[in-house]
């Protein structure tokens, strides 16, 4: 059995249902398929959940809500009308939302995650309405049904040990083509919860997961996963197979084709990922594996991701205060941060952490208590950076592969202001000013990929 996951862009258009209800009819294994809410027609297009998230605040701020709902139910009516398809189905989306709408006043974040859920939600009924109008015996599926129990961590829920037998009593013999929403599931109590976002990857890793399907399809809009970002390099190599823990690295660090949550679902019960093209599904794509051979080629990709802060702080003697590092996270905890990176000198110290979790007053807020609190000699906060990743499992095997880097970086003029290898050394992260990351990746792709003319990953 496999278990096949659409993204946005794959369900975008009536055409794109057509390629995807093709793809699904094309292979009798094909037995539960993972839905996103339609995504980009166009580079300038708006995905549904964007729209979504407008409305909803639209909603809270008591604005233009019957424009922003206009938004949403086109998208739909397009889809439905061009699939030939009765508009009964475009009626039951339109009152789901409008009965969404009417629960604004039981809790903001309870209802931002009820109306961004409506967009995977709606459109998993409206494929399977378009399966069933094919002669196909599909079904909806509701996660609340089968057992998807999560978190209660609104936008940012994870899924809870008991969701896998749940799910797999629920869905493992059940007949005919079943068609599940992704992104969102439901707490203990049945509220709806999400995950962050892109999160019906993770959906469709649990899935897989859950049912022991021999295989979880990820279709997206590119042939396979690139080498770097091909956004940045132009026609970057394909590669034809990594691991998990390449691949969650690499995701992690900004390769957004594939979630990184959505490696450890699938990893843990030994299921094979494989991502491949919707416009294109005769392309073999790329397979995430246990093991691969790295001997010929230890780095395997090159990634970055921008929005990054740094809280450094020095102090005389640091390295002998006991309990210092302890007292510096507990901070950082106590104003419910999660952090990056930390790495250490002597005397001075760096946190390194998503800028987006801090507004001015936690930032002022955070200094003064280091300052007071450590002592310390010096405290700034600077912004704007983005951490480049050189990822591959031969690295630990291998010598030379930081001096490469550094010196490929000197070369482009990129300075850099951290340099930190985990310990698992799969990975290598070079803290950069964000407007340097595009040439640091362009630099390392060429000295990492093209210079050593590295053969078919
Ligand atoms: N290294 C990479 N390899 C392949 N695609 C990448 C990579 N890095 C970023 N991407 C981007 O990821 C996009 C697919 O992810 P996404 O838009 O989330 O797809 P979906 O709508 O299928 O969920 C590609 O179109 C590509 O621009
Ligand atoms: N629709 C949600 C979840 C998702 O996974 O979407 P996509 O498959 O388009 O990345 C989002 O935009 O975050």
């Amino acid at each position: 059995m496999k278990v096949c996951k659409f993204g946005g862009t794959s369900l975008a258009s009536a055409e794109q249902m057509q390629k995807v209800a093709s793809i699904v009819m094309a292979d009798p294994e094909r037995k539960i398929v993972v839905v996103s809410a339609p995504g980009k027609r166009f580079k300038e297009d708006t995905k549904v959940t964007d729209l979504l998230i407008s409305l909803a605040d639209a909603a809270l701020s008591n604005g233009d809500v019957k424009e922003a709902l206009r938004l949403v139910v086109s998208r739909y009516e397009q889809i439905a009308l061009e699939l030939k398809l009765s508009s009964s189905i475009v009626s039951i989306i339109e009152d789901d939302l409008l009965s969404r709408l009417g629960t604004k006043d039981e809790g903001e974040r309870e209802f931002i995650d009820l109306m961004k859920a409506s967009g995977e939600d709606n459109n998993a009924k409206l494929f399977s309405f378009y399966m069933q109008s094919l002669g196909v015996n599909a079904h909806f599926v509701d996660p609340k049904d089968v057992g998807l129990v999560l978190s209660k961590e609104y936008g940012n829920a994870q899924v809870l040990p008991e969701a896998y037998e749940n799910l797999y009593k629920e869905l493992r013999n059940k007949d005919g083509v079943l068609i599940f929403p992704g992104f969102f599931g439901y707490t203990q109590e049945g509220t709806l919860v999400t995950f962050p976002r892109g999160g019906s990857d993770i959906t469709g890793s649990i899935v897989a997961a859950a049912v022991q399907a021999d295989l979880y399809e990820n279709f997206t809009d590119v042939d396979s996963v690139f080498a770097a970002n091909p956004n940045v390099v132009q026609n970057p190599m394909e590669i034809e197979e990594l691991t998990y823990r390449e691949m969650r690295e690499l995701s992690y660090a900004g390769f957004s084709v594939f979630h990184d949550e959505a490696l450890i679902p699938a990893f843990k019960k030994g299921v094979p990922v494989c991502i491949k093209n919707t416009n294109n599904p005769s392309a073999r794509g790329t397979m995430v594996v246990n093991e691969r051979n790295y001997l010929i080629n230890p780095v395997i990709g090159i990634a970055s991701d921008s929005g990054f802060s740094t809280i450094y702080v020095r102090k005389y003697l640091m390295n002998r205060e006991i309990g210092f590092g302890r007292r510096l996270l507990e901070i950082i905890e106590d104003e419910g941060l999660s952090y990056e990176h930390m790495p250490s000198g002597i005397d001075d110290t760096s946190v390194i952490l998503k800028g987006a979790q801090l507004t001015l007053e936690i930032e002022a807020r955070i200094v003064d208590r280091i300052e007071k609190e450590l002592d310390a000699d010096d405290v700034h906060v600077e912004h704007d950076f983005a951490m480049v990743m050189v990822v591959g499992e031969g690295m630990k095997k291998m010598v030379g592969i930081t001096a490469k880097a550094t010196t490929g970086l000197a070369r482009a003029g990129v300075n850099l202001h951290m340099i930190n290898q985990g310990s698992s050394e799969v990975s290598m992260v070079f803290g950069v000013k964000a407007t340097d990351a595009d040439k640091a990746v362009r630099e390392l792709y060429n000295d990492f990929f093209v210079a050593t003319k590295t053969p078919v990953l």
